[in-house]
């Protein structure tokens, strides 16, 4: 069936372009008989134009006004609450990913201890965001209030500093997880960069200027031999994108302390594992597979040898990161200008004592009482690197950072949380 196209306008090569042209001449000059006419036409249109422009722009402001989960008295009245210091010489701190794993152990010890703490959290669904919701619940018991946002949301950013004056920025939000990079690269871009540089720009121009301490990863060392990794190893051969971002990450956040005199530390975490974790990793996955009499897969390294990590129990790291909290220093800019130097501090925040996955399964079979299906396969080249170890001497020095729970006995808190959360049957499918 012809179109209505080919109707009005007959395809016959030659012709189609001919009559076409006639007849658009033809209507063209008896709509706009004069040159007096056509101008008073085309003012017309652009009036038009314009008028719909601005139409659109209000009906945006407000569709934003009125849909906006965020902004308000009442929303102003709960941050700044949440941001009240019970303590002397405390501390109000913004953490970002607050309902994540680290986030929501950090905040909570913040926040026992009398600092005040406002959260912000995008709940993306990464991983089960119901987990992330239960956290949330956990830390608004404690009076810690989590604002639901992105921190690529400029507006949002400004307005919490417009709201608080904090003096402290936990920056953990991230896209986390080495393999999930191959399947998607852009949001590590959007969170781990995009968002980084407008939570840092915010910081740069709040006054007075917050410390920043946040979350790089012992992932920068990417393809480094040397053992134990120190920080002033080489870090610019990264396996995965994700290490590719926490190293830029590092030098974004030199540049702020450069040129705004921001105080930044950076933190490489070690496989941080323990209560309330993540689901996407290995231990987590593992204890879950085990279970429900699912096979794990195990990978393996170059010559079949048993990879291994320098796994950090989750209560040391809350320790290294308020010690870092703690030592921050000041920074000195104002209104976005620098007026002295800052400190820049990176810490490996680890355990220091690598053990292998095997081991690790080993382990969860003692606490879980289950024999675990192993399924050993070569390492895939998705970004994974065969072993970690920090060397924290550093940290020792500087944050007091001394880890004191090994593998073993951090598995069995997580296992008992794991057991208390989910139940023996979590997921196993009802006969
Ligand atoms: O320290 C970091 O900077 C990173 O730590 C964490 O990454 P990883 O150390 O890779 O932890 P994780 O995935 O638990 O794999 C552990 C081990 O199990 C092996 N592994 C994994 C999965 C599997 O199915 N089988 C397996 O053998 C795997 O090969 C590996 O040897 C964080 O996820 C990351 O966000 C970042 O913070």
């Amino acid at each position: 069936m012809p179109s209505l196209e080919d109707e009005l306008f007959p395809s016959t090569p030659g012709k189609f372009k001919i009559d076409r042209a006639h007849t658009m001449n033809r209507h063209f000059h008896r709509c706009f008989g004069s040159t007096s006419t056509m101008f008073l036409w085309a003012l017309f249109l652009v009036a038009l134009t314009a008028s719909y422009l601005s139409f659109q722009s209000f009906v945006y402001t407000s569709s934003r006004y009125f849909t906006a989960s965020w902004g308000g008295i009442q929303w102003e009245k709960q941050i700044r609450h949440s941001a009240q210091i019970h303590r002397s010489n405390g501390m109000s701190v913004l953490v970002t990913g607050a309902a994540g794993f680290v986030g929501s152990h950090v905040s909570l010890a913040l926040k026992k201890r009398g600092d005040g703490v406002v959260g912000i959290d995008n709940f993306n669904n990464y991983y089960d965001p119901s987990l992330k919701r239960a956290r949330k619940s956990l830390l608004n018991n404690q009076g810690i209030f989590i604002v639901e946002g992105d921190i690529n949301d400029a507006r949002l950013i400004a307005k919490l500093f417009d709201t608080v004056a904090f003096t402290h920025v936990m920056h953990l939000a991230a896209q986390a997880g080495v393999r999930y990079a191959m399947e998607n690269p852009h949001s590590y871009v959007h969170s781990n960069i995009a968002g980084l540089v407008t939570l840092l720009e915010a910081c740069k121009s709040a006054n007075p200027q917050p410390s920043v301490v946040w979350a790089s990863s012992s992932s920068v060392y990417g393809l480094n031999e040397k053992v134990p990794f120190s920080e002033s190893d080489r870090t610019d051969q990264p396996a995965s994108l994700y290490a590719a971002t926490k190293k830029a990450g590092e030098e974004i956040t030199h540049t702020y302390n450069h040129i705004y005199g921001l105080s930044i530390t950076g933190l490489r975490f070690f496989t941080v594992y323990g209560p309330w974790g993540r689901p996407d990793m290995a231990y987590f996955s593992f204890t879950r597979n085990i279970l429900q009499g699912k096979p794990i897969t195990v990978y393996r390294g170059k010559d079949r040898a048993d990879l291994a990590r320098d796994f950090t129990f989750i209560d040391d790291i809350v320790k290294g990161c308020v010690g870092s909290l703690d030592t921050s220093g000041k920074s000195t800019g104002s209104g976005g200008k620098k007026r002295g130097p800052a400190p820049y501090r990176i810490f490996n925040l680890g355990n220091t004592s690598p053990v292998t996955v095997p081991t690790l399964v080993s382990l969860l079979e003692r606490h879980l009482k289950v024999k675990a299906k192993r399924n050993f396969v070569d390492m895939p080249g998705n970004g994974d690197v065969p072993f970690t170890h920090a060397n924290i001497s550093l940290a020792h020095r500087e944050l007091g950072y001394k880890p004191t729970t090994d593998l073993a006995t951090g598995l069995k808190k997580f296992v008992k949380w794991y057991l208390s959360y989910y139940g023996y049957n979590h997921g196993k499918a009802v006969n």
